[in-house]
């Protein structure tokens, strides 16, 4: 056990354990929490895979871990699950005023730019160290998939196709999946990575998937009524990528089910067992 692991909280769900954790983190030069679900498979001394999950705009690991009703299905398929931050946070991290910019809206870049560039690293908290302190400290193997939630459903897009050898599978529920033609992409990339968009395209799903090699099998899930649907996400653009490419994407439109974790809540189970047949 890794000394600077310090563990918040431990309840008992499904059989399993769903934890919080805290801990200094290097890439992100301040304390990180993440929550972590461990189901029972671990009791029997299994080395389980793992779905890291990224949640969106003004989240915390807290919001999927209360709301989506997912331990259930991960203790029945004996996953995992690693719950990070939406951003670095604390004093001395710098935030906005806004929802949609600063603490609980890294949209999972490096950032390049003042003042965010110091603690604004939540690209190589998530593919890097935050795996790596999971596997080392906790009964799960590296077989990893990655799923998530608006601005997390553009995160975990995003870090599959960059490294398509470190993930099985990803999924989203209601992703920005070109964040580079988006408002809400358009303004935190700007302050996060400068005014040069060539520095944009290696955080843009769509320009990702044009340029990709190998394929990831992805699942994304859209709702009908969510209100960001024509605005902000515009499934429709991968769609378009994907066909392209011929790459592996299922994406289904959901009618009538909105942005929020009713939805998510609605489809989770299906993006779990998703992930499972790609796991070992
Ligand atoms: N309704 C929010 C927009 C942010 C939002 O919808 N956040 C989504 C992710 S993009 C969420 O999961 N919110 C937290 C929750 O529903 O628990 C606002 O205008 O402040």
């Amino acid at each position: 056990m890794t000394a600077a692991l310090e563990r918040i909280s431990s309840q008992r769900a499904f059989g399993g354990w769903h934890q919080r954790w805290r801990h200094e983190s290097t890439a992100t030069r301040c304390a990180m929490t993440f929550g972590l679900y461990l189901p029972p498979q671990v009791e029997d001394g299994a080395r389980v895979p793992v779905v890291y999950w990224l949640s969106g705009l003004t989240c915390t690991d807290e919001n999927f871990a209360t709301k989506a009703g997912a331990q259930r299905v991960a203790a029945e398929l004996g996953l995992a699950l690693v719950l990070p931050d939406t951003s670095p946070r604390g004093e001395g991290v710098p935030d906005a005023e806004r929802y949609d910019l600063g603490q609980g809206a890294s949209f999972y870049v490096n950032a390049t730019q003042a003042p965010w560039a110091t603690h604004f690293r939540m690209y190589d908290y998530v593919v890097d160290e935050l795996p790596t302190l999971v596997e080392a400290n906790f009964p799960v193997s590296d077989a990893r998939a990655i799923a998530g939630h608006s601005m997390g459903g553009h995160g975990a897009l995003m870090v599959a196709l960059r490294n398509p050898e470190r993930y099985r599978s990803a999924s989203a529920l209601a992703p920005v999946v070109n964040p580079m033609q988006v408002p809400w992409g358009r303004e935190a990339f700007a302050q996060y990575l400068g005014a040069d968009e060539a520095a944009w395209q290696r955080y843009d799903s769509c320009a990702l998937l044009r340029a990709a090699t190998v394929p990831v099998p992805m699942l994304v899930d859209q709702g009908g009524a969510d209100a960001f649907l024509d605005t902000q996400l515009q499934p429709d653009a991968l769609r378009q990528a994907a066909t392209e490419r011929d790459w592996p994407l299922t994406l289904r439109m959901q009618p009538d089910y909105d942005h929020s974790y009713y939805f998510v809540a609605s489809f989770i189970e299906d993006h779990l067992r998703f992930h499972a047949r790609h796991l070992p």
